[in-house]
């Protein structure tokens, strides 16, 4: 499944990729490291009731100028990770736009669908009660209005949680497959796609392939 993650820049979308990835928090990596602020398509495989998952997960960069380019990163994904940092209310004032550009790219290329799409609304860094700008009531209050599912988690303390988002996202994209399997025909894509590194993990089936730890971290980045 192909999952992007949507959000302002800093709310944590690295974080909680990693995080889910690797069961490690990124605040443990070289912070010097620039890596944080690249897109990456992340590949997982990772086993979910008994499934074994093929997870792409896009982990766009924060601040995405071309509508155009976010446009065609939409198109390519099944389901939609939309992050707000509850330290930020730009953040989250930024979550409705976002989930009206998913819902209104989609309207187009995705037909008769009647399932809302498997979108999550996550509020990442509630660890940061001091700097809390966002409560969580109005988090609910506007997943709740737009009727999607929502969580409040913290990427740092609990890799539970946050593998909770990825899994029930999953759940969410295969309740939409057996309802409307069409709309799952994969949608033509730009190239674009093609130009966005890719990290290959296969840390928890340790199959073949490369295994992403720590150290071999650093060498899959692209130069
Ligand atoms: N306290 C705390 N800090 C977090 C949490 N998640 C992420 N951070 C920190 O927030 C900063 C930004 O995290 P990133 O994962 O790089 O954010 P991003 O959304 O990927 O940012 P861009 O790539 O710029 O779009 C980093 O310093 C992280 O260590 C969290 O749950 N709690």
């Amino acid at each position: 499944v192909r999952i992007v993650v949507l959000g302002q820049g800093a709310v944590g979308k690295t974080a909680m990729t990693v995080r889910f990835i690797t069961k490690r928090f990124i605040g443990e990596y070289d912070p010097t490291l620039d890596y944080t602020h690249t897109e990456t398509i992340y590949r997982h495989e990772a086993s979910i009731n008994g499934d074994v998952v093929h997870f792409e997960i896009l982990d766009t960069a924060g601040q995405e100028e071309d509508t155009l380019l976010l446009e065609e990163k939409i198109k390519w994904g099944d389901g939609f990770l939309i992050v707000y940092s509850v330290t930020d209310r730009c953040s989250f004032d930024e979550v409705m736009r976002l989930c009206f550009l998913v819902n209104h790219i989609n309207s187009g290329s995705r037909k008769a669908v009647s399932e809302p799409l498997p979108i999550l609304i996550v509020a990442n860094k509630k660890d940061l009660e001091f700097d809390r700008m966002v409560t969580t009531e109005d988090g609910e209050k506007l997943s709740g209005g737009l009727k999607l599912p929502f969580f409040e988690i913290s990427a740092r303390d609990s890799c539970e949680e946050t593998a909770a988002v990825f899994h029930t996202l999953y759940g969410e994209i295969m309740k939409q497959l057996s309802s409307s399997p069409t709309s799952f025909r994969r949608r033509a894509v730009s190239k674009l796609m093609d130009k966005i590194p890719r990290i290959h993990s296969n840390s928890t089936l340790g199959s073949t392939g490369r295994s992403f730890s720590l150290s071999s971290f650093r060498d899959l980045l692209p130069d």
